[in-house]
């Protein structure tokens, strides 16, 4: 059986764009883009865990909805990934990269211009069907 990966991913939106983050090149999935985030410890609610990984890689406050938008799962050869994800909204500042390449902002009809992580595939579809209410 496969090692469950339990993780969850903001979905930052402003004035109609959203935040992507590359993964950086010494990591698994290197160069791959994803929503920043990471995994969710033992005691932690998927909320909690989502606020803690944005301050701690971004060093900003995020603001979350209430409802997940989208999880997945994705097997991996180094496990299972089960991802959730929160629409999120800024409260304050500018996000500052720690961990990652690089960061845009990018547009709906933009996302699936970008080399996405397996997993997260689904969920830039979604984003593209549907966007997301400011
Ligand atoms: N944060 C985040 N992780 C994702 C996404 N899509 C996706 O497959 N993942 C994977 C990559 C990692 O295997 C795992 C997230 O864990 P992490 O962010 O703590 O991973 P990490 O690279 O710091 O640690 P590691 O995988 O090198 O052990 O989930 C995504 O959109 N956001």
């Amino acid at each position: 059986m496969k090692k469950n990966i339990n993780v969850v991913g903001a979905i930052i939106i402003k004035e109609g764009k959203v935040f992507c983050c590359q993964r950086g090149l010494e990591k698994s999935l290197p160069g791959k883009w994803e929503f920043p985030g990471g995994k969710i410890e033992s005691r932690e609610t998927k909320e909690q865990a989502l606020v803690r990984e944005i301050k701690e890689e971004l060093l900003i406050s995020v603001q979350l909805e209430e409802k997940e938008f989208a999880s997945v799962s994705f097997d991996y050869d180094f496990g299972r990934v089960n991802l959730s994800t929160f629409i999120c909204h800024l409260e304050s500042g500018e996000p500052q990269l720690t961990e990652h390449l690089q960061s845009k902002w990018v547009s709906f009809d933009k996302l699936n211009q970008l080399d996405w992580a397996p997993a997260d595939i689904p969920i830039v579809e979604k984003l593209m069907e549907v966007g997301v209410d400011e």
